[in-house]
């Protein structure tokens, strides 16, 4: 099977965990072996960095370096060999959500972000990004009637305002990498949104 790196991104509330799940179950059914994973996450010693960065305190350098620091881990445990397999990985957020959140959101230098991206994981980059856009404020509201709010989660609706705004100018950079999905829309239309996105590359 053909190697794929798949990556959903988008703000918090935006419903990307909703539909995982079944993207991965479609992927499997038209022959794939997925494996399904998230960042910062994905690995024992990743998953520790994540406990940190969402709920510690942190400069936006050292905030910036654990992210990409749990990147490292993860690709080189998991992502890089799943791929070398001939899997299909699906991740939930990559390297966008650091451009995104520690750049546009935080405000952090995007030229410091571009050598650590390069040197974490030189020109490995996904083949397909879905990228799930939405109002901050409708994420709000979704997100308020869904959990508990995070360290990210508890930021006023201006730092998503900006963090959308990191997305689109990701999207505007890789426009064949990055599909934006309306994730404004219904569950089914998202839904049928993703499959056309699949479908147009054959997948
Ligand atoms: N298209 C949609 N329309 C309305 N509510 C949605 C939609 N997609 C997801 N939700 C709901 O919004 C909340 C947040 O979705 P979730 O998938 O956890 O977002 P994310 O993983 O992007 O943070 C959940 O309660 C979910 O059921
Ligand atoms: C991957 C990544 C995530 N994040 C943030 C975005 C999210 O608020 C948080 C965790 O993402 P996520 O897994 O989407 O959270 P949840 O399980 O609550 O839906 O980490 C960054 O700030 N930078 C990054 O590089």
């Amino acid at each position: 099977m053909p190697a794929r790196f798949i990556t959903i991104e988008g703000i918090d509330g935006a419903g990307k965990s909703t539909h995982i799940e079944a993207m991965a179950r479609r992927l499997r059914e038209r022959g794939d072996t997925v494996l399904s994973t998230r960042e910062p996450g994905g690995t024992e010693l990743a998953e520790k960095l994540r406990g940190l960065v969402l709920h510690s305190t942190m400069d936006p350098l050292t905030e910036a370096l654990l992210v990409f620091a749990a990147r490292r881990d993860h690709l080189q445990q998991v992502i890089v060999p799943a791929l070398a397999r001939g899997e299909t990985v699906l991740c939930d957020r990559f390297t966008d959500a650091t451009f995104a959140y520690q750049g546009a959101g935080r405000g952090f230098d995007a030229g410091v972000l571009s050598q650590l991206e390069q040197w974490v994981h030189g020109h490995l980059q996904p083949d397909l990004t879905l990228w799930f856009d939405l109002p901050a404020a409708m994420a709000a509201q979704r997100r308020a009637a869904a959990r508990e709010p995070d360290r990210f989660e508890q930021q006023a609706l201006e730092f998503f305002d900006r963090v959308r705004a990191g997305y689109k100018a990701r999207a505007d950079a890789a426009p064949h990498r990055i599909v934006r999905i309306d994730a404004s829309l219904s569950k089914d239309e998202v839904w049928s949104q993703i499959v056309a996105a699949l479908e147009s590359r054959q997948w």
